[in-house]
């Protein structure tokens, strides 16, 4: 996930064309959201973004620093200063073209592969690999571009379950942010009819978006995904397309927990239900909130410090 000393919009703003960058820690580039370093108080400071370029290296991040001109040896060391596990590593510097911030920043999202997918951004379409299920997702107004340890592990989540062969005919994906998760979901199973919903309405503009890029059919039937703006499963729609025999949950663990029961009551005897957007330290309440209305944990994936819990509903108790 990618941390920013400003918000993407301050950084439209900016005009320069000076690019420094040098390897941080995990640690230094979460830090950077409140750094007060001597750079802020620059007459023209520069837009710092940190990336993690390879989620396999998780203590192995970037630090990039945007400058309006050419940033001078003092700025540099000013740089340095941010991320003292570089052992001073001179910051390489490159002239860039003139562009608004948001891209230059999406530029430096890497592709990801995980389970059968492949998701980039519209500057990688070319690394498709042959075997995958690719999405282009463009980061920007909603989370969702695989980068997170969350995304990457629901879709690892959602390609064991086909491949340990589970038939999908009704699935959900609840705070669907970019729309990928229901995209990936729809891949698998293209013939399950699929809803999107998220509490913010710009995600699902953005997920309206992104299924067009991607020939991701909207609409009602087999082989449509249907978009609601919602909170939860307040929403007509959402209700009267239960019971689903999927739901994808990746919200976080508060959220996640106060929508146990009506999510639990939406989801199908023997059906499925991913959830991610927890720590560690959360899993144990959030599987346990569920397992009060009948779902047992079937099988975790481990994205560094955030896993994600597959669950399944007790066939016994049927649709409530
Ligand atoms: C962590 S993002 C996940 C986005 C995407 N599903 C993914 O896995 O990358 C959580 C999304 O859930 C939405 N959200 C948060 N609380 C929600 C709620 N109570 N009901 C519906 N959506 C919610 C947020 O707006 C956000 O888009």
């Amino acid at each position: 996930m990618s941390a920013r000393s400003r918000t993407a919009e301050q950084a439209e703003d900016g005009a320069g064309s000076w690019k420094a960058s040098l390897p941080c820690s995990k640690a230094e580039a979460e830090a950077l959201q409140e750094d007060i370093s001597p750079l802020a108080l620059l007459d023209e400071p520069p837009v710092l973004m940190s990336s993690e370029p390879d989620p396999a290296r998780p203590d192995e991040w970037r630090l990039d620093a945007y400058f309006a001109a050419e940033p001078t040896a003092e700025m540099l060391a000013m740089l340095q200063a941010l991320a003292p596990s570089s052992a001073g590593a001179a910051p390489t510097v490159e002239r860039v073209e003139a562009r608004d911030w948001v891209t230059l920043s999406q530029q430096g999202l890497e592709p990801i592969q995980a389970g059968h997918f492949f998701v980039h951004t519209p500057a990688h379409r070319d690394k498709v690999p042959a075997d995958s299920i690719a999405f282009e997702i463009d980061a920007g107004r909603a989370f969702g571009t695989g980068q997170h340890e969350t995304t990457s592990g629901c879709l690892v989540a959602l390609s064991k379950l086909k491949d340990q062969g589970i038939r999908v005919s009704n699935l959900l994906d609840l705070g669907t942010g970019t729309g990928l998760l229901a995209f990936a979901a729809m891949r698998l199973w293209p013939t399950a009819r699929a809803a999107a919903s998220d509490i913010d309405p710009v995600s699902i503009e953005v997920t309206e978006e992104n299924a067009a890029i991607n020939q991701i059919r909207v609409g009602r039937g087999p082989g449509h995904v249907e978009l609601a703006v919602a909170a939860g499963l307040e929403h007509g729609r959402l209700r009267q397309r239960a019971p689903y025999d999927l739901i994808i949950a990746n919200i976080l663990a508060g959220p996640l927990i106060e929508l146990a029961p009506s999510v639990s009551k939406a989801l199908e005897a023997g059906g499925r239900l991913i959830l991610a957007g927890l720590l560690d330290s959360h899993a144990g309440a959030v599987a346990a909130a569920y397992r009060r209305h009948g779902l047992m944990l079937g099988f975790r994936v481990q994205h560094g410090e955030w896993p994600t819990l597959v669950m399944r509903k007790r066939k016994s108790l049927g649709w409530r």
